[in-house]
């Protein structure tokens, strides 16, 4: 039998500009088998996104009729926008044995614990200080004074709930953080590995007994 790894989970959270993105984006580089959930977003898009490498960018109604249509494994809104993770690929990547990253918030987190607890492995990220948190949501550059405003307020709720994950990293240094995921990461696939075709087997084995 040709036993193939199922994929990992990912999930990478954070207040907004602690630096996920930036983490995540230095593991695609050096990484074949890992691929990011390209969630769909009713935010209006910044200037240096692009459509479908970064977000889906899409209207309210349609966010609502994906919603209603089962299509998103979870959802969720966040700074007064919704975002939701798309069904479809997930499953196929994970099956593939690609591991997939979750760049999304807690209240998404929770949703994903619910249905696929045993494939996650979720890290928090904290930034050094407040200072320098806002210092980096300023230098990006991205966000009005008043959605940075806000961000930073969020920022206390979010991080409530920091004890709930599996790892916590102080973003302090880039290229450390990253490479501390990497390791997590490696660790996640060494600790767990689900086989896909086991799964099936075992499926077989119990559909025999109910034949019997
Ligand atoms: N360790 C670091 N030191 C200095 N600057 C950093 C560090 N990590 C990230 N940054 C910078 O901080 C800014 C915010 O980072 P990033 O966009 O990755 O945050 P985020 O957590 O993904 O935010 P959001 O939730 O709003 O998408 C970026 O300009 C990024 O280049
Ligand atoms: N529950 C979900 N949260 C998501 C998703 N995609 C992104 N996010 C989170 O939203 C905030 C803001 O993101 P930004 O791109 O506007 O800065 C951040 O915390 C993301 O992690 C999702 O699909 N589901």
């Amino acid at each position: 039998m040709d036993l193939q790894r199922r994929g990992v989970m990912l999930v990478i959270a954070s207040p907004s500009g602690a630096g996920k993105s930036s983490i995540s984006r230095s593991l695609f580089g050096q990484d074949p088998n890992i691929r990011l959930s390209v969630s769909v977003t009713t935010r209006a898009r910044r200037t240096d996104e692009v459509e479908g490498t970064h977000y889906y960018f899409v209207d309210v109604p349609t966010f609502n009729r994906m919603k209603a249509e089962g299509e998103l494994l979870e959802w969720a809104q966040v700074h007064d926008n919704f975002y939701g993770t798309p069904r479809a690929k997930v499953e196929e990547q994970l099956s593939a044995g690609n591991d997939i990253l979750f760049d999304i918030d807690y209240q998404g987190t929770l949703q994903l614990y619910e249905k696929s607890r045993a494939d996650m492995v979720t890290v928090f990220i904290l930034p050094p200080t407040i200072k320098e948190l806002r210092a980096r949501l300023e230098r990006r550059a991205q966000d009005s004074a008043g959605t940075i405003e806000k961000r930073l307020r969020n920022a206390k709720l979010e991080m409530q709930h920091y004890s709930e994950y599996d790892y916590v990293i102080v973003n302090d240094d880039l290229e450390a953080s990253s490479q501390k995921v990497r390791s997590i990461l490696a660790a996640a696939r060494q600790s767990r590995p689900r086989l896909t075709q086991l799964d099936n087997f075992v499926k077989d084995l119990q559909n025999q007994i109910d034949s019997l």
